[in-house]
């Protein structure tokens, strides 16, 4: 039996309804002896008392401040800005080691405090795959709007909603279109072929091979790509602004899931900013049209899929929480990135 004290925190953006932990693997935590508290939230997908009901202990929104100090506490965005001193051990998606906005401050407030991030992001296999991701939900919501746009369906602006609600807008949306899924057999790219079948369209599936040698006219032929690739070496980019001035350019509607704005790594470097729910859809070129969608939180407008999905992965990994294995991968990562925080401001390297 262990000992861990999970503390469920309430997110604070209004428009997160996700969590990584849902009732039924909350139940199955505290089954296994694990003391589960979840703090009520307003907007979280599924109420507080679901969780009460499966024996996890009540708490207010925020009071993971005031948590034992042995409490694992989980979320998946960012922290409040209050508490300068991070005592705990936290785990969500920090975005802090690749030099984001706020990511020095973020560590600044864990290594005052004595506290460490076990990035989401980090839960890696020894081979370095991750663990869990929101990955497939993003392909299919991405390419779900997409679809819709093109076809002249998509309403402003974009609310969470259900999946069996998004399908019905699909079917309805039926009919002939070359569609392009690039990274085709990742989790994105599975999520994006699904989303199109319920459409009734059979894209074409570019990964690795198919991309070795960008066939560019092929891809221009297409009226509507979704890219999902996930590169971590600089390959060639799969659209230029030649491209999208190209008059022979079939292509009208793009969703870049990845919305890999300003990374080396992007391979669509023809728009600079992402969209987002407001204005999900913006026009690159005039004629022919090119439109892009490119929203870098997908998920959480299928918040119900995405959360049950997500905690079917993370549940045996928090019963299973300990010191070596993918949380010590987790850990260690955090550790170099103290480490390179210090001797990035000329301290002494060690932790
Ligand atoms: N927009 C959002 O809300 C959101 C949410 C979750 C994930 N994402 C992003 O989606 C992307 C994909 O994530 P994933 O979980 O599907 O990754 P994944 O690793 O499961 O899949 C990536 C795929 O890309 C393929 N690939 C790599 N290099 C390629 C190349 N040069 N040409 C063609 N295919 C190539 C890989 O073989 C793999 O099949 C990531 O950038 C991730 O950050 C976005």
């Amino acid at each position: 039996m262990t000992a861990l004290h999970l503390w469920l925190r309430h997110e604070t953006r209004t428009t997160e309804r996700r969590t990584p932990l849902v009732p039924s693997d909350a139940r199955r935590l505290v089954d296994a002896g694990v003391t589960v508290t979840v703090e009520d939230s307003p907007q979280r997908v599924f109420p507080a008392k679901e969780y009460e009901a499966v024996g996890c202990r009540p708490a207010e929104p925020g009071s993971w401040v005031t948590a034992p100090r042995d409490a694992v506490i989980l979320g998946l965005k960012e922290l409040p800005d209050q508490s300068p001193e991070l005592i705990h051990r936290h785990v969500f998606f920090g975005h802090a080691y690749k030099g984001q906005p706020g990511a020095a401050d973020l560590l600044r407030r864990f290594r005052a405090g004595g506290g460490t991030l076990l990035d989401l992001e980090y839960l890696v296999d020894d081979t370095g795959r991750r663990l869990v991701a929101f990955g497939f939900w993003a392909g299919y919501v991405g390419a779900a709007l997409a679809l819709l746009h093109h076809r002249d369906r998509l309403t402003a602006p974009l609310r969470p909603t259900a999946k069996d609600e998004l399908d019905e807008r699909l079917r309805a949306a039926a009919g002939e279109a070359r569609a392009l899924v690039i990274g085709a057999l990742g989790r994105s790219g599975r999520g994006a072929r699904t989303a199109l079948m319920v459409a009734g369209v059979d894209p074409t599936c570019w990964d690795l091979a198919e991309t070795r040698d960008l066939d560019r006219p092929a891809l221009l032929d297409h009226e509507l790509m979704v890219n999902t690739v996930l590169t971590t070496s600089p390959v060639p980019p799969f659209l230029t602004d030649k491209d999208l001035d190209d008059p022979g350019r079939r292509l009208r509607t793009v969703c870049d899931v990845t919305a890999d704005v300003g990374s080396p790594l992007n391979l669509l470097p023809v728009y600079d900013t992402p969209t987002d729910w407001e204005h999900p859809v913006r026009r690159l070129r005039e004629e022919p049209a090119l439109e892009l969608i490119a929203i870098d939180n997908l998920p959480s407008l299928l918040p119900l899929e995405a959360s049950t999905d997500f905690s079917a992965g993370l549940t045996p990994l928090l019963a299973d929480f300990e010191v070596g294995g993918a949380w010590g991968r987790c850990r260690g990562r955090f550790d170099t990135a103290v480490r390179e925080l210090r001797s990035a401001e000329g301290e002494s390297s060690d932790v």
